[in-house]
């Protein structure tokens, strides 16, 4: 075995075969060699691949060793599939078993191939929190982590503190509130609703341990260090599917273990002075938002509840008043239309950086969030839009899923520090059915004249006068000052309350049982929302409804008047957005 600081080069056995393998820089590679001592043909893994290296002949599951001869090692990597259905293919376990020459180099082999890992490969995590979601999309959460994402964890000498979740919202509390020390990253098994919850709770916790207020429109947001990992189990996995290309859980789990980073936009929606939430992939009103709350009272169809509510709410062929302000984004960098697609080590993306953080410190990597405590990235003339919209939505990256290969803004990056907004007006009901039925062809979904998009850093929404919440909220004052009036109003509140099913006549419809349970614990249910005139039941009714709701990232919004503002790579996925398969 020859070795220099650079390079490790020896003969080795795979089977009955001879090869020539080598370690040098960043690869290692091995190439057959004929009984005429002829070359034959090379596989390379780059180190950076590598998951781990094994004494012994290993097999995967169960892992155990099968023979444990002095000679040999098992290299395991990660491999491409030679198929996927789109541009992006899967990620596997790639395996081989080596066999040396002598113990020794054996030995040597193993040495070199850990140090290379530990040195070209510095940013994988070696402790990970995750939170398991045993009832998210098809049940399978705690099935899918203990049968494909732990073997490989384990196989790569991580280790993992676990947590069944048994309500909502504890992840993020976790977060919020338990010591983290130690953890290199929090993973969720489960959909888009989970991943909300590791966003509130890592950006939450990151901004308390900044001292930035959340709850000020204007504030520049800290970045969050703590990497966010997804395993998908969930309904729709859009984050997942738009940040890998694919919803696979053994090819999350590599890209977590081999140290994938990959930072994201998110977006900030405030209600007047109040942090609402964020979202990272859509924020929408009038379709969305009624097909969101028509699915929750169907939530035992599983994923199926929003095809059968998008085709109840479609029928209803409603469309809304409103006024939509944005902050244009700068439209020389990219365009909503330019054809363009955020692929891994996207161009736009990378140079964004120094626009978001102008005050960014690399040598102390830290982001002097003091000296420029308000965004810049607020300056700039806002522009109105008035009309009746059939729905309007803000997505921060593509917003792509199965059901949507190209999302609901193909063009859109995942890092710029821009959003989208799409304005889908008043159309007739075959005009809005093309629409939606561009979202799953090639065809260009904005190429419709009752469409518009916009690449946006913030948006305001505000209903016509006389819809206004202020307005309601002044309605509901007057409500209480009359306390006891209007019992009928009191008795149907409570009673939704205990059954939230039967709150089909009402903006909040879809509010899920924990949403309400909250808000009845801050005392916060509209009671003038819930038996307002104008409002009226489920899909199927035909009275006219002047007020939609929001859907964001599969929330319901207790609010309509709302502002959002993009946050430029607030946090960091493990992943390193849609590799193109299709070329070298
Ligand atoms: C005619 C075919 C129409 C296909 C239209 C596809 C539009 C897809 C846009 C996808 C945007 C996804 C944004 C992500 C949202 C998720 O965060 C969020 C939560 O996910 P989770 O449950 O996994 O936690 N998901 C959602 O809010 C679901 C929104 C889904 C909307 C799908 C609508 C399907 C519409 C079918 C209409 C059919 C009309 C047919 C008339 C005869
Ligand atoms: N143990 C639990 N019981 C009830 N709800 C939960 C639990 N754990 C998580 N949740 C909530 O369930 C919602 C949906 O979960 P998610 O994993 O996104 O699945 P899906 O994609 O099917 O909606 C999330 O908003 C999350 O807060
Ligand atoms: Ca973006």
């Amino acid at each position: 075995m020859e070795t220099d600081s650079v390079r490790v080069e020896s003969s080795l056995w795979i089977g009955n075969k001879r090869y020539r393998a080598f370690l040098s820089g960043w690869y290692f590679s091995w190439t057959e060699i004929d009984e005429r001592n002829r070359e034959k043909k090379t596989i390379s893994v780059p180190v950076s691949e590598v998951i781990g290296v094994k004494e012994g002949r290993v097999e995967i599951q169960p892992q155990k060793k099968v023979e444990d001869t002095d000679l040999d090692f098992t290299l395991f990597y990660v491999k491409r599939n030679s198929k996927g259905k789109g541009i992006r293919v899967p990620w596997s376990l790639g395996r081989t078993q080596f066999c040396c020459p002598s113990r020794g180099v054996r030995d040597q082999w193993i040495t070199q191939l850990r140090t290379a890992l530990k040195t070209h490969s510095p940013s994988r995590p070696h402790r990970l929190l995750v939170f398991i979601n045993p009832f998210g999309g098809k049940k399978r959460g705690k099935q899918i982590f203990h049968s494909l994402v732990a073997p490989l964890f384990e196989l790569a000498g991580i280790s993992s503190h676990v947590v069944v979740t048994e309500r909502a919202n504890q992840a993020r509390d976790y977060i919020l509130k338990k010591d983290l020390t130690g953890f290199d990253g929090v993973i969720c098994v489960g959909g888009d609703g989970m991943f909300s919850e590791l966003l509130h709770g890592v950006i939450g916790r990151t901004q308390q341990e900044a001292g930035v207020s959340e709850h000020d429109p204007t504030v520049m947001l800290q970045p969050c260090d703590l990497h966010i990992g997804i395993i998908p189990a969930g309904s729709t996995d859009c984050v997942c599917f738009t940040t890998m290309g694919i919803n696979d859980p053994v090819t999350s789990t590599l890209h977590i273990i081999i140290g994938d980073s990959q930072p994201l936009d998110v977006c900030s929606v405030h209600y007047q002075s109040t942090l609402v939430r964020y979202f990272v992939s859509m924020v929408g009103y009038g379709f969305y938002g009624d097909v969101l709350a028509e699915s929750e009272r169907h939530r035992w169809m599983g994923p199926l509840r929003y095809d059968y509510s998008g085709c109840m709410v479609y029928l209803c062929n409603r469309s809304y008043p409103g006024q939509v302000q944005y902050l244009p984004a700068d439209s020389h960098i990219s365009s909503p239309r330019d054809n363009t697609r955020c692929l891994s080590g996207c161009r736009v993306c990378s140079e964004s950086k120094e626009r978001l953080f102008p005050h960014f410190n690399s040598s102390s990597s830290l982001y002097s969030a003091n000296v420029s405590q308000y965004s810049s990235e607020l300056e700039g003339e806002w522009v109105t839009i008035e009309g009746r919209f059939k729905c309007i939505s803000l997505t921060c990256m593509s917003s792509s899923c199965p059901r949507s290969p190209k999302g609901l803004s193909p063009s859109a990056h995942l890092a710029d520090g821009t959003a989208d907004l799409i304005l889908v007006r008043e159309a007739n009901p075959l005009g809005f059915l093309t629409y939606l039925h561009r979202h799953t062809n090639t065809q260009d979904q904005f190429d419709l004249p009752f469409v518009e998009v916009y690449r946006v850093k913030a948006v305001r929404f505000s209903l016509p006068p006389g819809e206004g919440e202020e307005e309601e909220e002044e309605e509901e004052e007057e409500e209480e000052e009359y306390e006891g009036a209007d019992r009928e109003i009191q008795a149907s509140t409570e009673s939704v309350l205990e059954d939230p099913e039967k709150l089909c006549c009402s903006n909040i419809a879809g509010h899920s049982q924990q949403h309400l349970a909250e808000r009845k614990e801050r005392g916060n249910v509209a009671m003038s929302r819930v038996k307002r005139p104008g409002f009226v039941c489920g899909p199927c009714c035909t009275k006219p409804r002047s007020v939609s709701v929001w859907n964001c990232d599969g929330e319901i919004l207790p609010h309509t008047e709302i502002s959002c503002r993009v946050h430029g790579q607030l946090v960091r996925l493990f992943a390193r957005g849609i590799e193109d398969s299709t070329k070298p």
